[in-house]
């Protein structure tokens, strides 16, 4: 199968926490290689939920989840699929250049991080010493170089100077020529900037937003966009 016709298809998700009503009734998403979806929702309606379903690592009571047409439970065991947590998943003991080593495996990747203007000057750090910014920065290269073909980001601007954000944004469009993103994000602006797709988590499904305009419907204050299309 070429990268092109790669798919990850989630669809019918049924999950509720044991303590609580039900959380997802019906959660969708289809995701090739070229999108950037952009998964917004309020605060609580279970964006980190789904993605975590979808990973694998919190399992719905049902979930209708295909990679590349084959029925998966675990989506993480086909390693076509990485996600980024909200919180951090290095060991804060390790240096920088050893988690580089450790996760990439092609040299030329490697080689390209151990250059990289923001990694160069804190390759002998441990990951406890450098700040949330630079980690979140180094989380987010660490996987976007991960030969997995879907990637699954969850806040990954919290932390990072306008500056660093702009440079994920990079990164994040530039890896989309070979993989597809799912990425959600509480400043909905940076999520804007660079999907080509918008879903909006509402009441326990996926909506498909089919301009951000759209969103003052469902998610943003009216007259958010006003003067301010392209
Ligand atoms: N392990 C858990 N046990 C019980 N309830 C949980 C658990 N994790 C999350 N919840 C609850 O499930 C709901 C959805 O949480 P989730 O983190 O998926 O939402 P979210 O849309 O990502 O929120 P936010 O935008 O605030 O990060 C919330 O009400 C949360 O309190």
């Amino acid at each position: 199968m070429s990268g092109n016709e790669k798919e990850l298809h989630v669809d019918s998700v049924e999950f509720s926490y044991s303590s609580m009503r039900t959380l997802l009734t019906g959660g969708y998403l289809r995701l090739k290689v070229g999108d950037i979806i952009g998964l917004l929702g309020r605060n609580g309606t279970g964006k980190s939920t789904l993605m975590k379903i979808v990973f694998g690592i919190v399992r719905a009571h049902y979930a209708y989840i295909r990679i590349n047409g084959k029925k998966v439970n675990r989506a993480f065991e086909t390693k076509e699929v990485c996600y980024l947590p909200q919180d951090s998943f290095l060991p804060t003991s390790s240096l920088v250049k050893h988690m580089i080593d450790f996760m990439i495996s092609d040299e030329t990747f490697r080689e390209g991080l151990y250059e990289n203007e923001v990694l160069k000057p804190i390759l002998k750090n441990k990951i406890a010493e450098i700040s949330g910014g630079e980690l979140r920065y180094l989380e987010i290269l660490l996987l976007l170089h991960q030969p997995a073909t879907f990637i699954l980001l969850d806040e990954p601007f919290t932390g990072l100077s306008p500056v660093l954000k702009e440079k994920i944004q990079e990164h994040i469009v530039d890896s989309s020529r070979r993989k597809g993103i799912l990425i959600s994000d509480h400043d909905y602006m940076n999520v804007l900037d660079i999907s080509n797709q918008l879903m909006l988590l509402e009441n326990g499904g996926c909506r498909r937003i089919e301009k951000k305009e759209d969103l003052e419907m469902f998610y943003v204050p009216d007259g958010t966009f006003d003067g301010k299309s392209e």
